[in-house]
């Protein structure tokens, strides 16, 4: 009789559900072992409300910064006029609701998906049983909510069990009015005075979000600007816009603790000084779920950070052991996770299969304005990683943006001097993640600044503003940095 392979995979997420869908399509029996609902944390806390709520902070803002210029009247007779959000107001627990809503249809519409391609589905906690046995096969052991196990046997097994919030010893979430970005759904009234320690991508993010809602928002950053891991030009502006729509941003501010004190919080600087607020968001990183799942019994590293090490094609260090998504750490971002989940069962299954390559990845920071990358950096460029030529063109001159009344942003290309490859891009700009797409086109095939300078553009139109940062890079052959 033919073998069928048996593949299972701990951990519904971006990473392990796109793997499964992948691995039935191969003709594998596969079976997504998950605890909380298949979507993952990407699609129930994380990813997909995040972008939820802040589709609804998106119009605030968009009536917030441009409605006077754009001619447009506001009633006058409420008592908030200096802000529009208090003007236009937000039902928090109605947005909340929606959010919910939407991110239980998304993991409902991927289980029956995965099961439609004829994968199995078991709800529990799974980990791994011992080292590979002689006849190649892993076991894994998933136990359910009631205790009651099963024990499953895999030719290959596919870690992807994501990461959870991190928290300060003396900063613990109570889900009421110190939060963690997963509890953040429960409230049904907007936070008067929101202190938000953190300022990553997501403390960035939700920041921008609830300012955007109507809350006074302090951001408090530990290091010198906000967004430290991107494009220091591009946190600059969003720096700036934050300023200037009233945030309190802190920076070279490291949160001690934080606690409640009746209706209010009190969050201590590690210098002493204390602020307050009535509720605080605490967005200070995440910690990789690995713990407790057997992994070194089995031969699998684990590296310091809790993360486990992985090739370009997502094995680990044990034989028919492969591990996706943010428990590996590579790049926390959900395509990024489907990509090594799919990699993973393309190597294992013997498909063509290309290693994973981060130099074509393309991001987006959902603030506003979004802030977008693809490919290398400023950092790669200034760090001597990569030479390349840079052109920064900001959106003000741009015909479209002035129509709009968009003041705050830029485009950035990256090409290699010589040939005028296109390495890398930046856009700041609203729905700067769907102007991202011709430059990550660019970069992932190696186009020249030339075929980008080339393509017609529509106008008047944001992406105009990529050709012409494209033909200046075409044509002033001497252009050095940003
Ligand atoms: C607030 C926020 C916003 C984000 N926004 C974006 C964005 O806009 N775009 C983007 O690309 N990325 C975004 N990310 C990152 C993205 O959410 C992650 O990169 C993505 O979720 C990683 O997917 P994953 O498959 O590794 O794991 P996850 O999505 O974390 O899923 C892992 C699943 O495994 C389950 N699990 C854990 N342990 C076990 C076990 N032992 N047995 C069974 N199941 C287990 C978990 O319960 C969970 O359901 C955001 C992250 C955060 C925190
Ligand atoms: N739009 C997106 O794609 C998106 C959105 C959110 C998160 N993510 C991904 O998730 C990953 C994690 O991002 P993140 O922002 O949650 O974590 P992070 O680790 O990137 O940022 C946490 C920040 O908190 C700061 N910090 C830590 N302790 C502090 C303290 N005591 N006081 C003040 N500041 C403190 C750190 O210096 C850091 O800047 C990122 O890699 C990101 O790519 C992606």
């Amino acid at each position: 009789m033919e073998h069928v392979t048996r593949i299972v995979i701990i951990g519904g997420g971006p990473g392990g559900y796109e793997a499964a869908l992948v691995a039935a399509q191969l003709g594998a029996e596969v079976t997504v072992v998950d605890c909380d609902g298949l979507g993952g944390a990407s699609v129930l806390t994380d990813c997909v409300p995040s972008k939820t709520l802040i589709a609804t902070a998106e119009v605030m803002t968009t009536f917030d910064s441009s409605y006077e210029e754009l001619g447009i009247i506001v009633a006058d007779d409420t008592p908030h006029i200096d802000s529009p959000a208090r003007v236009v107001g937000v039902d928090l627990g109605k947005v909340n609701r929606r959010v919910k809503r939407l991110a239980l249809a998304q993991s409902h519409d991927i289980t029956a998906s995965v099961t439609r391609a004829g994968a199995r589905v078991l709800r529990g906690r799974g980990r791994l049983e011992g080292m590979q046995a002689l006849d190649g096969s892993r076991k894994v052991v998933v136990r359910a909510a009631d205790g009651s196990e099963e024990t499953l046997v895999a030719d290959a097994v596919l870690i992807a069990t994501g990461g959870h919030p991190r928290e300060l010893a003396d900063a613990q979430p109570d889900g009421e009015r110190i939060l963690n970005w997963t509890q953040v759904y429960d409230l049904d009234e907007l936070p008067d005075e929101l202190i938000v320690v953190g300022s990553g991508v997501t403390g960035a993010e939700f920041a921008g979000a609830y300012q955007a809602l109507g809350s006074r928002v302090t951001l408090v950053s530990s290091r010198d600007r906000v967004l430290p891991g991107e494009d220091p030009d591009a946190a600059a502006v969003l720096e700036d816009v934050f300023r200037r729509r009233g945030m309190n941003v802190m920076a070279r501010s490291r949160a001690a603790s934080a606690k409640r004190v009746g209706d209010r919080v009190e969050v201590a600087l590690a210098d002493g000084r204390v602020i307050t607020g009535s509720h605080c968001l605490m967005a200070v990183g995440a910690i990789p779920n690995s713990d407790g799942m057997g992994l070194e019994e089995a031969g699998v590293k684990v590296q310091e950070s809790g993360h486990i090490w992985t090739d370009k094609v997502s094995r680990t260090t044990a034989p028919g052991v492969y591990a996706a998504g943010d428990v590996t750490g590579v790049f926390a971002l959900a395509s990024v996770a489907a990509m090594q989940g799919r990699i993973a069962m393309y190597h294992f299954l013997g498909d063509a299969v290309a290693p994973l390559n981060l130099k074509t990845v393309s991001s987006n920071v959902f603030t506003d304005p979004e802030i977008a990358t693809v490919g290398y950096s400023q950092a790669d460029v200034d760090g001597g990683v990569i030479d390349a030529r840079v052109v920064k063109l900001p959106l003000l001159r741009n015909p479209r943006a002035k129509m709009q009344g968009i003041r705050d942003g830029f485009v950035k290309i990256l090409c290699r001097p010589g040939t005028g490859i296109v390495v890398g891009g930046v856009v700041v700009a609203p729905r700067a993640s769907e102007l991202i797409h011709p430059i990550s086109l660019a970069v992932d095939n190696n186009l020249t600044v030339e075929q980008v300078a080339k393509a017609f553009t529509v106008y008047p139109s944001l992406s105009g503003s990529i050709a012409e940062v494209a033909r200046q890079l075409h044509t002033r052959k001497s252009v050095g940095g940003a």
